[in-house]
Formats: structure tokens, sequence, C-alpha cells
């Protein structure tokens, strides 16, 4: 058998940490470099036709000046200004297709990060938090990359090279300009971080907003039934009023940086205006030249500024991606790899100790130990909180122990590959959870495929022959949350049949006809009791009633094992099991 990659260690912080903002938006942008660069060289080009429009204009002054006709000039202007229009909205498009892919690769990633992650680390984040990663930070990704790139390149070249035209045109009002443009860069250098903070904190506020209202529709009839609407819908705008605070301080900061840098490209048109009509009329400069370099600066003031808002949307694109690197560092399992469903095993634990992680290590299991054969059913029963579910979770590997051994077949399960283990093993959890979608996908779910007949005979077993007659599409009948509800009783069924489809080498069933009236109780007895013919079977039970029959039944306390033995045996050797017994009113 071969050794399976060892599990991440739980954690609820990033496996890895982290990278800053602006590397993991790097990071993501890379493999769309080439068509990014497509659309930023279109889009230059764009600028490049903008950047001769003053030249051109330059020339339609002089020779309406001279006298001379302008029909040649003003079409080349024309020209330029629609072919200049045309390119630099082609490079727009060709940059919002790349922040598309760019977007849809985070997704998928983060995707199939999230339903890897290890079970400790989703048990200790918030559900809601993660979807908003992979919902609105990859939205703020996408609206706000495609700026961020073209205003980097794009916008950068295209104020060098206005600037040089300028200097060309006249070194003097140059200056003036120059000045302007490094007011500009140090108020960037300052308000762009607090850009970044600002939204980063809006994105965690508003995934704390999805957590809140995760929980409460988690459990939503909880809700109503507590009378405690206005309890959680605090709790939502405490999240929504947070996101607000930040928002706004985003909001200000952006403003700051947009209407300074407005302000003072005014104050720069006003000054050359001057300057420059001083020059004119002490002949130091022509009017045409001064009507050339101030379209200059009309073109270089929205460039400056794009500069400026690319920047900023830089920090909110960073803060984005950081939160997803930062998802997609958390400990995942890996899964990967055909598995088959296989005969019987054998289940062994040897001196298990396990604590949960943030249970202020206080031990669930202090040294379980316990043989079971391969065939048969095993019951484990015990006062609530001794550690039953628990085991399930060891064997599963949803946890690992702190010390000793959980065995499969004799070997550790942290040998076995995860998708090779969870094969060979049919899970029905205590909630008996239904997912949206038909009562047919809930059967075959995780299943690669399965025959007609191989459904119908798992529909008898767990009598939900008569349940699928009833429902109006029957298999094909949408249930969940969505669909029509199935009872409690209905779902631990369709939950057992789901697990016997897989037909498991090992069968886990936690509680599974707890909610069961007598006569559907007593089918899926037989019906396990039947299954425990080929296949191993462990249950969790809190009525003996349904595990008296077992071959033989685990007694748990306080995380331990406490006696182990068939029905009869333990009433006559076991105190507990005995008055556990007494409680529930069995007959020896
Ligand atoms: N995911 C978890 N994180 C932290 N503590 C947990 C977790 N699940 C269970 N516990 C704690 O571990 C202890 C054992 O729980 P477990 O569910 O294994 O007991 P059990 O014997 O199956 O109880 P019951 O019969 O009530 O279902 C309990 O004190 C419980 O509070």
């Amino acid at each position: 058998m071969t050794v399976a990659p060892p599990v991440e260690a739980a954690r609820a912080k990033p496996a890895a940490p982290a990278r800053p903002g602006h590397r993991a938006l790097l990071a993501l942008l890379r493999p769309q470099r080439g068509r990014m660069a497509a659309g930023v060289v279109v889009g230059l080009a764009g600028s490049v036709l903008g950047l001769a429009q003053p030249l051109a204009a330059k020339r339609v002054v002089d020779d309406m000046g001279r006298g001379h006709p302008a029909a040649g000039p003003v079409l080349l202007l024309s020209l330029l200004v629609v072919a200049g229009a045309v390119l630099a909205g082609l490079g727009y498009y060709v940059l919002q297709c790349s922040a598309e892919s760019v977007v849809r690769t985070a997704r998928s990633r983060l995707a199939h990060r999230l339903l890897r992650l290890r079970v400790p680390v989703v048990e200790n984040t918030e559900p809601g938090d993660l979807i908003a990663r992979l919902t609105s930070d990859t939205t703020l990704l996408r609206q706000t990359a495609p700026l961020a790139v073209s205003a980097a390149v794009n916008g950068t070249l295209v104020t060098v090279a206005t600037v040089v035209m300028m200097g060309l045109l006249d070194p003097v009002l140059l200056c003036a300009t120059l000045a302007v443009v490094a007011f500009v860069g140090v108020l960037v250098a300052v308000v762009a971080p607090r850009i970044g903070r600002a939204t980063r904190d809006t994105q965690d506020a508003v995934g704390h907003l999805g957590a809140a209202l995760e929980r409460a529709l988690g459990a939503f009839r909880t809700v109503k039934a507590s009378g405690a609407e206005r309890q959680e819908t605090e709790a939502l705008e405490r999240a929504a009023e947070l996101a607000r605070r930040t928002g706004v301080r985003a909001a200000a900061w952006e403003s700051v940086s947009a209407t300074a840098t407005a302000v003072v490209l005014q104050i720069c048109f006003l000054v050359v205006l001057g300057l420059g009509g001083a020059r004119v009329a002490s002949g130091a400069t022509g009017v045409s030249t001064l009507v050339a370099f101030l379209l200059y600066l009309f073109a270089l003031a929205p460039r400056i500024g794009q500069v400026v808002e690319g920047l900023s949307q830089f920090q909110v694109a960073s803060a984005a991606a950081a939160r997803l690197s930062e998802a997609e560092g958390l400990a995942a399992e890996r899964v990967e790899g055909a598995a088959d469903p296989g005969p019987p095993v054998a289940v062994a634990f040897r001196e298990v100790c396990f604590a949960y992680p943030r249970s202020g290590a206080r031990p669930v299991h202090r040294g379980v130990s316990f043989e079971i054969p391969a065939r048969g059913l095993t019951a484990f029963v015990g006062p609530s909180g001794a550690g039953k579910t628990t085991l399930l979770s060891l064997i599963e590997r949803f946890y690992e122990p702190g010390s000793g051994r959980v065995l499969l077949d004799g070997e550790d399960v942290r040998h076995w590959p995860l998708a090779r283990l969870r094969a060979r093993i049919g899970y029905v959890e205590q909630d008996a959870p239904v997912l949206a979608g038909t009562l047919r996908d809930n059967l075959a779910f995780g299943t690669a495929s399965c025959a007609e007949a191989d459904i119908a005979r798992v529909l008898r077993l767990t009598r939900l022959d008569e349940v699928t007659a009833r429902l109006p599409e029957g298999l094909d009948t949408t249930v969940g949350h969505r669909g029509c509800r199935l009872s409690g009783g209905e779902r631990q069924r369709v939950a057992v049949a789901r697990a016997l489809l897989r037909r498991p080498g090992l069968l886990l069933l936690d509680e599974a006809t707890s909610q069961l009236d007598a006569a559907n109780e007593a089918a899926l007895r037989d019906t396990i009791s039947a299954a425990a013919r080929d296949t191993t079977v462990l249950v969790v039970a809190h009525r003996l009633s349904t595990v008296t029959t077992a071959d033989r039944i685990v007694v748990m306390e306080e995380g331990r094992v406490r006696a182990v033995g068939p029905h009869r045996e333990l009433m006559a050797r076991d105190e507990l099991y005995a008055s556990l017994a007494r409680t529930q009113l069995l007959k020896s």
C-alpha cells in the first residue's frame, strides 16, 4: 500500500503565510500577461495617436495662420481622433477579457481549494466569509485589475511621452508641469497604502456580513421560533455598518487623492496659461506652440488622474488578491485519485488519545482501544459526550489522533490515500443533511455511476420506495431547500440509502435511526443487520433498543472503552450498560 502524502496540520490560520497583496495580485495576473500586454499595446497605440493630435492641431493653426488651405491637416486630425478612440476601446476590451480569465482562474482555484479544506479548518472558519472571498473578492478583482494594469503601464508610458513632447515644445513651461507631477507622486505615495488598508477592512467586513447571514439562515426556524429576528438583524446591521464605515474611509482617501490631483492640475493649467501668455507676449514662444502645449497639458491631466486612480485600484485589487491568497493558503487535504469500494474492513483503535483543537486541550479520548473484525454489527453506546461520534471522525480521518493509532485492515489510516480510505467507507452523519437537487442526485451523490436496479434495491431496503412513489416526479423530484421537504426520518433513510449504494467495506452510522417511527426503525434495523453480513457496520446509538442484537457492543465512558461484549453479557457484567438499559426499559 502506498503511503499517503501527509495531511497538512490543522490550522484555522493559513497553511502557508498569505503573500503580500501586490505579490498575490501579480501572481494572479501572470498567466494572462501575454493577453494583457496585447491589450496594453493596443491601448498604447491609441494613446500614441492621441499624442499626435496636438501636433496635427498645431499644424492646422499654423496653416490657417499662414492663409494656407487646412483641409489635409484637418482630415489627418479627424483620422487620428477616430483611430485613437477605436484602438483605446479595443485595448480596454482585450484587458477586460484577460481580467475575466484571471477571475475565472482565481475562482476555480479557490473553489478547488475550499472543497478540499480540512474539517477542523472549516469548523474554525466562517463559511460566509469563505463565500465572500469566492464571490465578492473575485468580483472586486475583476473590476479593478484591468484599470490597475492599464494605468500602471499605459498611463505611465503616455505620461512620460507627453512630458517629453511638452519638453520639446517649451522646456520652461515643462518645469511648471513637472512640479505638479512630483506633487501628485508624493500624494499617491502617502494615500495609496491607506486606500489599500481601508479596502481590506471593507472586504473583511463584507465577509463578516456573509458569515452573520449564513448563521441566521442556517438556523432559520430556530431564529423565528426564538423570536431572535431582531437580535440577528442587529448582528447583520453591525457588520453592514462596519462595511460602510471602512468603505467611507476608503472613499475619503480616494476622493482626497482625486480632488487634490484635479485641483493641482487646474492650478498647473492656470500657471501655464499665465506664464505661456507672458512668453508669447515677449516673443519667447509662438501662439501655436502654446496651443499645442496646452493641448498636451489637457491630455496629461486625465493621464495623471488615470495613473492616480490606477494606483488606487491597484491597492484595492491587491487587498482582494491578499484575501484570495489567504483562503488558498488554508490547510487542505489531498483527495485526488480514483478509488473503488472494496471488501469488508477490520477496524482497530490502539491507545488513541485525542482532543479537539481549540477545546483547551480537553481530551475527548484518553487511550481508546478496541478490535473489530471484518463483517458484523458493532454498536457504540454510552453517555452523551463520551466521544462516540468522534470515533467515526477519526476513522474518516476528519481529525487525527494526538497519540495512538487508528487501523483499518491493520494499516494506520494516516497511511491510506484519502480517496481510497473514504471510498471504502459509507458514512451517515448525525444530521443526515439533504443536498439541494433531485432525490436521484442525493442517492447517487459521490457515486460515479449507479444502475437503476441498484437504486431500486436501496430504495426497497430503506423503505423509501413508498416515499418515492408519493413524490410528484418520483426520483426526479427536487428535494432539499427549494424543493419538496423531506421529514427527518426520510432524510435519515435517504442518507442510509446513499451509503448503501456505495457498497462500502465499512458502514458508519451515527444515530441513523433516531428520527424514525417504530415500523421504519425496525425495518431499517433489519436492513442494517443484513448489510452487516457482508460488510463491517459500526453504529453509534443512543437508544439501546436499536442495538441489542448487535454482534458486539462497545460501552464508552469519559473517553475510554469501559466494556465490550454482546447485550446479554453486558447486562450481567457492566453496571453502566445495565443502568442505561434499565432507564430505557429494556428487558434482558
Ligand atoms: N467539532 C468539535 N469541536 C470541538 N469539540 C467537539 C467537536 N465535536 C464534539 N466535540 C466535543 O467532544 C466531546 C465528545 O463529542 P462526541 O460527539 O464524540 O460525543 P458523543 O459520545 O457522540 O455524544 P452524543 O451521544 O451526545 O452525540 C463533547 O464534549 C463535544 O462537546
